[in-house]
C-alpha cells in the first residue's frame, strides 16, 4: 500500500476471483490503485476453500508492490465466514473486504473477530453497504469502528435488493449512493463506487466514472483489467484542477491577512483554501505511485 501524507489513492480497485491463478498472477502488472482478492460471489463453492488459500498466500506473498491488497471474504452468516475471516486476519493483507454488513453491531463483531485472530494493525475493515438495510443505517456503521477505514458500494446486490434496474445515470440508486456518501464524509472515512457490468461499454463506463467523481466517491471498483486506465484518469485532479489549486493558494498567500481573495475572477475564502489543499495532495499521493 502506498500513502502520502496520509492519502492512500484508491481510484481504481480491481475486483478478481481469488480462484483464477492467471488473474491473481496478471494482477502483479496491472496499474490498478487497489486489489479485492474475491473469496465471495466470484468463486463456486467447491472452489472457495482452495481460493481461501490462494487468496491469503497472494496476500502474504508482499508481490503486488504499492497496490492496496484486500481479501473478501465470504459474510456473516455463510458456512465460510468464519474460515476466512481467520486465515484473512493470520495473511495480513492490508484490508478484509465484508460483504452485506448490516449493522454498527456487525461491524464491532468483525472487529472483535479480527483482533481475535491476531490480525496486524494494518489491516483495516472495509465494509460493504449493499443491502437496504446498511443503506438507512450507513452513519451508524461507518462510525462503528477506528478500524473501519472504507465503504465499499455494492450496486449489483442493492439493485436486486431494491427490485430496481440497471440504467444509464443510475437514477434508482441515486439516493442509495448519496447516503453513502454522506456517511463515509461524516465519519471521515473513504468510499469507492460499485462495479460498472458491461466490460465492453467503455463510453458507459466512462461516464459513471465521471459520474462517481463528481459525486465525491474516491475510486471506484472494477472487474476488469481494461477499466484501470480510465478510473485512473477520471479520479485523479486533472492538470487544470492541479493548476487552479496551485493558483488559489498563491492568491491566498499573496492577499495574506484578508478573510476573502479572488483567482481568476472568482471568490477564494479559507474554505476554498482547504479544498485547493486536499487536491494538492491527492495530486501529490497519485504523482508518487510512479
Ligand atoms: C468479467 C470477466 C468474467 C471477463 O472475463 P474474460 O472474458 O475472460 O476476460 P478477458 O478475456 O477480456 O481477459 C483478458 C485478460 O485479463 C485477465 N483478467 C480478466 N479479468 C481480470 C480481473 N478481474 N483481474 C485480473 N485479471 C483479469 C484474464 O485472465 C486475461 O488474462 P490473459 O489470459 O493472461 O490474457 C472477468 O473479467 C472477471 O472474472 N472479472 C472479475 C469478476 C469478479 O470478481 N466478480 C465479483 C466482484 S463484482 C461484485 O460482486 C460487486 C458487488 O458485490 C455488487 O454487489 O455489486
Ligand atoms: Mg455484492
Amino acid at each position: 500500500m502506498s500513502t502520502t501524507a496520509g492519502f492512500t489513492p484508491l481510484r481504481s480497485v480491481l475486483y478478481m476471483p481469488s480462484s483464477n491463478e492467471r488473474a491473481l498472477e496478471k494482477a502483479k502488472t496491472i496499474p490498478c490503485d487497489g486489489l479485492i482478492l474475491d473469496l465471495e460471489d466470484a468463486v463456486a463453492p467447491d472452489a472457495k476453500p482452495a481460493a481461501r488459500e490462494s487468496a491469503c498466500a497472494a496476500a502474504a506473498s508482499g508481490e503486488y508492490g504499492r497496490r492496496t491488497v484486500t481479501i473478501r471474504v465470504n459474510g456473516i452468516g455463510t458456512e465460510w465466514h468464519d474460515a476466512d475471516l481467520e486465515a484473512a486476519a493470520a495473511a495480513g493483507p492490508d484490508a478484509v473486504v465484508v460483504p452485506k454488513v448490516g449493522s454498527a453491531a456487525e461491524v464491532a463483531q468483525l472487529v472483535e473477530a479480527l483482533e481475535r485472530y491476531g490480525a496486524p494493525d494494518r489491516t483495516t475493515l472495509w465494509a460493504m453497504v449493499e443491502t437496504p438495510g446498511a443503506i438507512l443505517d450507513a452513519l451508524a456503521i461507518a462510525r462503528a469502528s477506528q478500524r473501519l477505514s472504507t465503504l465499499v458500494m455494492g450496486t449489483n446486490d442493492l439493485v436486486k435488493e431494491l427490485y430496481a434496474e440497471h440504467v444509464p445515470g443510475r437514477a434508482p440508486i441515486l439516493p442509495s449512493l448519496h447516503t453513502a456518501l454522506l456517511a463515509a464524509r461524516a465519519a471521515g472515512i473513504a468510499i469507492v463506487d460499485g462495479v460498472y457490468n458491461d466490460v465492453r461499454d467503455t463510453e458507459g463506463f466512462a461516464a459513471e466514472c465521471r459520474q462517481g467523481r463528481e459525486m465525491g466517491f474516491d475510486g471506484k471498483t472494477l472487474i476488469h483489467p481494461g477499466q484501470v486506465e480510465e478510473a485512473n484518469r477520471a479520479f485523479a485532479p486533472s492538470a487544470q484542477a492541479v493548476e487552479d489549486a496551485r493558483g488559489i493558494l498563491q492568491a491566498w498567500e499573496d492577499g495574506r491577512g484578508s478573510g476573502v481573495v479572488t483567482f481568476n475572477g472568482r471568490m477564494v475564502e479559507n474554505l476554498h483554501v482547504e479544498s485547493a489543499q486536499r487536491t494538492l495532495a491527492i495530486h501529490e499521493a497519485i504523482t508518487a505511485l510512479g
